[in-house]
């Protein structure tokens, strides 16, 4: 069984960058599911470009009468020191929009408390069962969706503490798992540098590129 043959029909693979996509479809390929069966395509970086990108393909492809039927958010992204190192593959029980609230005197207030919704999505149960199996070795826990990356101490610690359970972070599930609301939705990422402190020849971009086609030829093969 592979992500693509899990559920009947297309599967859809968003990624920020071309880099991401590439590496994605290497592993695609190198598995054993049908090609054909799963899209990749880098909408953008960022929660909104995700989130627009992604709604335009659901919509086109679901006017084609070809709907995607799950749709996974991959990519690089930064590891929380101690819970998934660089070069480590994680998987999203839940994708945070972390920074999505108000400041306040008593601290970050998320939209829930705003009265807006929520800042928190579920991944499918089904999808991240089936992925958990494919993947032994990847890191489960929270995953936070940021629009600013991470480069202090400070709110590295701030983040730490308002989740618990977030092993990484990027800019782009939540934006990816609203888009797809009515569709199967999981988050994988590859560790590219820990977060904290801005360093940027610390990222580790060759390590984690292929460590997300290793996960993408393990998800579909
Ligand atoms: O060099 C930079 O400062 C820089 C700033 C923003 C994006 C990048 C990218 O390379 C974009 C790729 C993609 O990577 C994800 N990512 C990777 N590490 C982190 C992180 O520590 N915090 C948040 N996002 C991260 C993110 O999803 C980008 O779209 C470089």
């Amino acid at each position: 069984m592979t992500a693509a043959g899990l559920v009947p029909g297309r599967l859809l693979i968003v990624t920020a960058v071309a880099a991401e996509a590439e590496a994605v479809q290497a592993g695609v390929n190198a598995g054993s599911a049908d090609p054909a069966t799963v899209h990749v395509a880098p909408v953008g970086v960022g929660p909104a470009a995700a989130a627009a990108g992604t709604a335009r393909l659901l919509t086109l492809a679901e006017a084609a009468g070809v709907p995607y039927r799950a749709v996974i958010s991959a990519g690089i992204a930064g590891g929380f020191p101690g819970r998934a190192d660089v070069g480590a593959t994680v998987l999203g029980a839940r994708t945070i929009a972390a920074d999505l609230g108000a400041e306040s005197d008593d601290g970050f207030l998320p939209i829930e408390e705003l009265g807006f919704g929520t800042s928190i999505l579920e991944a499918d149960p089904t999808l991240l069962e089936f992925l958990t199996a494919a993947l032994p070795h990847a890191v489960i826990g929270d995953i936070l969706t940021l629009a600013t990356v991470t480069g202090t101490a400070a709110t590295t610690a701030a983040l730490q503490a308002r989740h618990p359970a977030a092993v990484a972070e990027a800019m782009e599930g939540y934006g990816v798992a609203s888009a797809a609301a009515s569709v199967p939705f999981a988050e994988l990422r590859t560790i590219s540098n820990p977060i904290g402190p801005r360093d940027r020849a610390a990222w580790r971009l060759r390590e984690a590129f292929s460590a997300l086609t290793e996960a993408a030829a393990a998800a579909c093969g």
